[in-house]
């Protein structure tokens, strides 16, 4: 597995044994999320039906404080986002922005219009096209800390992750995970986004000092998996079908999970976070790809949000720090009960109805 940084470059000889593994007497193993916040606008048959916030940063953070290891008594993760929004940003108090705050620009947030076509999600027919309408500053290497790291994540969507960045996170961290989009996104003069060949980027001479590089299986023909799998392994996910890692002189399957999607956004980017931490706990990368199954099956199938947001309607007072708590049955219970009963009941015959997902989370050598 190749390591992060050159041999001589930051780190002792024979630290690639244990990739992410923390070394005797380390505490930490502290992780460098480098990608922005954004603002999502959801529209569904030409009208918005969602404003979220976004970016892979976003994402990613959420599924890393969820999963990955932490030292006893430690609330949080160890790991350091470096994000960067402008004035307007409006989700600064969301959870994954209020622990691990961005920069703050002149320019304005970065914005994206994801417009989505009523086609299930299927590896081979894209069902979403993303428009940036508006891009924050691009994050440069000074903005990084300047320590060491175990482990970067690359996760940018909007072109702000540079070369130069990219390549001082690799001499800071032990092992770099990349995420394709940060590298072959292109804008038209609409903003709409469309991909460029890796191997016509300056990105593509770093591959072999990264450890992972994650596609879509739309990005993949851009990254050409034949010849970057030759510097570094190659996970390409598939949607509800799952993943593939390939790597020089191998590649393996790693089957789904069922879901019933609700929103892609973010299947990506929690998968990642889920591969990584599986990893962070020394998992095999065909283990780890496991839990970014997981993740990514979890992020699309928002099922029991979507069923408060139709059953109840949002109440004006809090009932959490407040003192209006009651404990009687409410007027929707039997609604909401019998609509949670049908989601439960709809995961495995799911599974049973659709046979790619028999072997669910299982892994198949190829
Ligand atoms: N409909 C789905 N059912 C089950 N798992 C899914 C589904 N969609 C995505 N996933 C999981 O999330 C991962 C990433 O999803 P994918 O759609 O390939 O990424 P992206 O969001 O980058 O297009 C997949 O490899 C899979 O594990
Ligand atoms: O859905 P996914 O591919 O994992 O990742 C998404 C990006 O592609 C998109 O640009 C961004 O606006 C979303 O918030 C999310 O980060």
């Amino acid at each position: 597995m190749p390591l992060a940084a050159e041999p001589d470059d930051t780190h002792e000889e024979g630290e690639d044994q244990q990739l992410l593994l923390a070394k005797k007497g380390e505490p930490t193993l502290e992780g460098l999320v480098v990608g922005s916040y954004c603002h999502d606008v959801l529209i569904r048959g030409g009208r918005v039906v969602g404003e979220t916030l976004g970016g892979a940063a976003a994402f990613v953070s959420n599924v890393l404080d969820a999963a990955s290891p932490r030292e006893a008594e430690q609330g949080e993760a160890p790991f350091v986002v470096v994000s960067k929004v402008g004035r307007d940003f409006a989700y600064a108090s969301a959870p994954a922005p209020a622990r691990r705050p961005p920069l703050l620009c002149a320019s304005p947030t970065t914005s994206f219009h994801a417009q989505f076509s009523d086609a299930a999600a299927s590896a081979h027919a894209p069902d979403r096209e993303l428009r940036r309408v508006h891009a924050c500053d691009p994050i440069y290497p000074a903005d990084l800390p300047d320590r060491r790291f175990a482990y970067g994540l690359a996760v940018g969507v909007a072109g702000e992750v540079l070369p130069e960045t990219l390549e001082r996170m690799i001499r800071l961290c032990r092992a770099v995970l990349v995420d394709a989009q940060a590298l072959i996104r292109a804008f038209d003069g609409d903003g709409a986004v469309g991909h460029v060949a890796l191997e016509d980027t300056p990105y593509a001479r770093l591959l072999p000092r990264v450890a992972f590089l994650k596609a879509s299986s739309e990005e993949a023909p851009y990254v050409g998996v034949e010849t970057a799998r030759r510097r570094c392994c190659v996970i390409v996910t598939d949607g509800r079908d799952g993943c593939r890692l390939y790597w020089d002189g191998g590649e393996a399957r790693v089957a789904p999970f069922p879901a019933v999607q609700v929103d892609p956004t973010g299947a990506g980017d929690s998968f990642l976070a889920g591969f990584a931490a599986g990893l962070l706990w020394g998992l095999s990368a065909t283990d780890a790809a496991l839990l970014g199954n997981f993740f990514g099956a979890a992020a699309v199938s928002q099922a029991v949000k979507e069923i408060l947001e139709e059953k109840i309607a949002k109440r004006s007072s809090p009932c959490i720090n407040g003192t209006t708590f009651t404990f009687d049955r409410s007027s929707v219970h039997d609604e909401l009960h019998a609509a949670l009963q049908e989601a439960a009941r709809l995961i495995p015959e799911q599974q049973q109805a659709d046979p790619t997902n028999g072997n669910c989370g299982d892994i198949c050598s190829v």
